[in-house]
């Protein structure tokens, strides 16, 4: 049995603005108590407008939920219209930096090399990176998911030490399962996470592999996250359309209640 704390982060993407950004996590702390906080660490990553007010609300009123950004700038400061740095995601006490999510990759064209650079200013601010991976629709009819994956994961990790590899957060996101309502079967969760966290084991050591939280993300919804958390090597989900919805996303934290 691993010791990692389970992590549920729902990913809203470009949805809510900051007022219903607000409604959404009193929802959610209203729903959920400290029962489900001790079984499972929950994290709300809203649009880099909505952060300033949910800060407000969870220093506020004390609450258990994490936040973060979906995004970050590889760049300290300075002349680089329209980006967000570490330090200011920092300085609103977020916890997390999603770097590399397939949206990301596919319509701004960000490749290994800026995700590594992503990764890189997380860590000079205290933030966890949040690090997504995972292959099209072609990779996986070719069979070549896991080598693609893994790549992907080298790439990002790049000059980063073990001591710093330790926290990070890794998400499987197979691209063809995102907002499709395909979901990988759990053993296709598994099969990817398993191979993630052989090569973390090869990279660093096992004292990192078995430290890191690997996630699975793509169509979670309430009826399919049991069966994919029963994976040995599945820590969590990184969950997009269903987190938007307070109830849903409730049930999803409760994945231990759900119908395997
Ligand atoms: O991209 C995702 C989370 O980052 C998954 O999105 P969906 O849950 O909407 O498929």
């Amino acid at each position: 049995m691993s010791t990692r704390k389970p992590l549920i982060a729902g990913n809203w993407k470009m949805n809510l603005n900051h007022l219903e950004a607000i409604a959404l996590v009193q929802k959610l702390a209203f729903a959920l108590n400290d029962k489900d906080f001790d079984r499972v660490e929950v994290a709300v990553l809203p649009p880099f407008t909505d952060l300033r007010s949910v800060q407000t609300l969870v220093d506020g009123d004390k609450l258990r939920i994490v936040y973060g950004a979906q995004d970050l700038s590889q760049h300290e400061g300075g002349a680089y219209t329209g980006e967000i740095s570490g330090a200011m995601l920092a300085k609103l006490n977020c916890t997390y930096a999603v770097i590399g999510h397939s949206e990301r990759r596919q319509y701004h064209r960000e490749e290994d090399d800026l995700v590594n650079a992503k990764v890189r200013a997380a860590y000079r601010h205290s933030l966890t990176p949040i690090l997504c991976v995972g292959e099209g629709l072609e990779v996986r009819q070719e069979g070549a998911h896991i080598a693609h994956s893994l790549g992907q994961l080298d790439g990002a990790l790049r000059k980063i030490t073990a001591e710093q590899a330790k926290s990070i957060v890794v998400a499987y996101e197979p691209v063809w399962a995102i907002g499709t309502g395909e979901v990988a079967t759990p053993e296709d969760a598994q099969e990817v996470c398993g191979a993630l966290r052989v090569r973390l084991a090869e990279l660093y050591d096992t004292e990192v592999a078995s430290a890191v939280r690997i996630l699975y993300g793509g169509s979670v919804k309430s009826g399919n996250i049991a069966g994919i958390m029963a994976q040995p090597d599945v820590d969590g989900a990184l969950v997009g359309g269903a987190s938007i919805d307070a109830a849903e996303f409730t049930k999803i934290c409760r994945f231990s209640d759900m119908p395997g």
